[in-house]
């Protein structure tokens, strides 16, 4: 008490020196500053809190002042993910070898899916290179770098981007800040991003496809890299091929003429024929020549609705191609979908089969609408053009229609060339060689060769022998394709073998057409014995058409036409029974064995100048 005595009295006479004794006394302020002096316990906590209220003061100030210093300073642009500007990025930071300071990777085993990974160097075989693990920088933790003078920060954030019908709508974005106030310097980092993007995926072709996971949103985020195939590689007829890259090219050289005109600027086109005639590489190969990115949608998928092809088609950069492949699909004839009913209540399925939701004027208004302008291609491929909706081929949604065939004596010489190619099996080679190389016996300088294939050989005349062996209009290029392939080293054998491999495929072909129409006569049996089985002439029962058709099989076939007694019926006990082992329908012949082996088709033709209509 002394001592906190003595210290008031030794602090009022200079406090009093600028504050009047009476007024100090009052605040309580004399007694404040006596008991901070005194060293008590009360003191030192009260020290303690002013000392902590002054820090956390000067932190807040010192974080508000840096947030208006970066608000003014800095620059910040917000990249999503599945935004096609979010892989410039990506790349780019990769490039930039800004992970070097990084700690945080996702590991993938490698696949044709892009992911920008990185190269970690050490000691590795070249087979580990190729396809062992992917290292993905995270950039979970922000990043700082600089890049042609100026500081840069990155940070990659999962974050909430808004509500749509389908919940709320999250997903990964990267913030890119730039220290500056010259906004064109962030211009500059995303121009130099997407040039380095365009240069390092010219090899390539760039295919996106959707991403639609239940309420999330819609995202074009996976996304594969095919080798780019050159135009070569495709097996047209003469010219179809180099009319289609010339009208691409000349409709995105043409973006001006189609405003001026007041004509959308969009174009269609449809590629239609059999399966495995090249329709999807043609669509690859010109992605590839052009340098355009795919985005492409199967409207078959049961969880695609006219909103999610709506946001699809509204969020392909200009300059792409949406393509929608098999779209017969999305729009089965009415007598498909009865068919696929029936087979579903034939197996006891109560529910409709599944199909899309997308109707065809949600197709039609994508095609129409808004979203198909700017300078969007819209392609798409069928096997059956019949079953499409005329409206869906009208001229304007389709600008051009591109039939596909089957392969012609040219497209099958063609073809033998594409796989043994002049320049390493034909003489030249043969004769370079023989000259490079120690004499040797005639023999032996037949059988060693670059890649150890047969050189020296007159390519023309096997592509010739080859070509003639194989029927016009039967084969399609991937048959042909597939009997070469194991054969890519022995051009001689593939010329020579190629008529026995045709008289199997035709001789499976008739025995897939015989059971083909065997399996449509037993189901026309099955449908009329599960209508009504006789028995007597007052009881008759109603059975479900697996039953009914067991049982016709097992008695011997037309069951609904003959009235069977109880009698005759007996000793018919389960389908497997060996009444049911030999049925005695074996009179029906089997409806034309030939008749379905083969639709004929032919050749390929470009429809273009013929068909097409309303483009530019
Ligand atoms: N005209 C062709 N030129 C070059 N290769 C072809 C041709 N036709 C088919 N192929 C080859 O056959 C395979 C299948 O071709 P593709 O997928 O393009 O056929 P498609 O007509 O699109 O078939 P689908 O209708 O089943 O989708 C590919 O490996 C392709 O290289």
């Amino acid at each position: 008490m002394d001592q906190f005595a003595f210290s008031a009295s030794q602090f009022q006479p200079s406090s009093s020196s600028w504050m009047p004794a009476g007024f100090s006394q009052l605040l309580g302020f004399s007694s404040i500053m006596a008991m901070l002096s005194s060293g008590s316990y009360l003191g030192d906590s009260v020290k303690l809190f002013f000392l902590g209220t002054i820090i956390e003061t000067g932190r807040r100030l010192f974080k508000w002042l840096i947030e208006r210093f970066q608000f003014r300073l800095s620059i910040t642009a917000r990249f999503s993910e599945g935004d096609p500007a979010y892989d410039w990025i990506i790349l780019f930071l990769t490039q930039e070898n800004v992970w070097r300071r990084s700690r945080d990777f996702d590991v993938n085993s490698k696949t044709s899916s892009r992911k920008f990974g990185i190269k970690i160097e050490g000691e590795k075989t070249d087979a580990e290179e190729e396809d062992g693990a992917e290292y993905v920088p995270v950039y979970e933790i922000p990043q700082l770098f600089s890049w042609k003078g100026y500081w840069v920060e990155i940070k990659r954030e999962q974050s909430m981007m808004q509500q749509s019908s389908r919940g709320s709508q999250s997903g990964p974005m990267m913030y890119l800040t730039m220290y500056t106030l010259n906004m064109s310097a962030l211009k500059a980092l995303v121009d130099e991003a997407k040039r380095r993007y365009v240069e390092t995926s010219r090899p390539n072709v760039i295919i996106h496809s959707a991403d639609i996971r239940y309420g999330m949103p819609f995202t074009w985020n996976k996304v594969k890299s095919k080798t780019r195939r050159p135009l070569s590689s495709i097996i047209l007829p003469e010219g179809v091929l180099n009319s289609l890259v010339d009208d691409l090219r000349e409709f995105i050289d043409s973006e001006d003429w189609y405003i001026e005109a007041g004509i959308p600027y969009r174009r269609g086109y449809i590629l239609y024929g059999p399966p495995g005639t090249g329709k999807s590489s043609t669509i690859y190969t010109l992605a590839g020549e052009l340098g355009l990115e795919i985005y492409t949608l199967s409207l078959a998928a049961p969880d695609i609705d006219d909103t999610i092809l709506q946001n699809a088609a509204a969020q392909i950069p200009k300059h792409s191609i949406l393509l929608i492949e098999d779209i017969d699909c999305a729009f089965p004839s009415r007598e498909d979908e009865e068919e696929a009913l029936k087979a579903a209540q034939a197996n006891y399925l109560h529910q409709k089969p599944k199909r899309t939701q997308v109707t065809l004027s949600g197709l039609l208004n994508v095609l129409d609408g808004v979203e198909s302008d700017e300078g969007k291609f819209f392609m798409a491929t069928t096997n059956y053009i019949d079953r499409l909706d005329p409206a869906l081929l009208r001229p304007g949604r389709i600008d051009r229609r591109v039939q596909y065939r089957l392969t012609t004596k040219p497209q099958s010489a063609a073809l033998f060339t594409r796989f043994f190619p002049e320049s390493r099996f034909g003489t030249s080679i043969a004769t370079k060689k023989s000259f490079s190389e120690e004499p040797r016996s005639e023999k032996a300088s037949l059988l060693v060769d670059v890649d150890s294939s047969e050189p020296g050989l007159d390519i023309p005349a096997l592509a010739a022998q080859f070509a003639d062996g194989v029927p016009e209009d039967e084969f399609t290029v991937a048959e042909l394709q597939g009997y070469l392939l194991p054969l890519k080293k022995r051009p001689r054998d593939a010329a020579a073998n190629v008529a026995a491999w045709v008289a199997g495929e035709q001789a499976e072909r008739r025995g897939h057409a015989a059971r083909a129409a065997e399996r449509k006569a037993k189901a026309r049996r099955e449908k009329t014995a599960g209508m009504t089985v006789g028995v007597g002439s007052q009881h008759s029962i109603i059975l479900s058409p697996v039953l009914a058709a067991q049982l016709s099989a097992a008695i011997g076939g037309e069951a609904p036409q003959q009235v069977w007694s109880p009698t005759s019926m007996q000793g018919v006990s389960a389908p497997n029974s060996a009444a049911a082992a030999q049925p005695s329908h074996s009179t029906e012949k089997s409806g034309g064995a030939g008749e379905e082996s083969n639709p004929k088709v032919n050749g390929v033709t470009d429809n273009a100048q013929s068909q097409s209509e309303g483009s530019a």
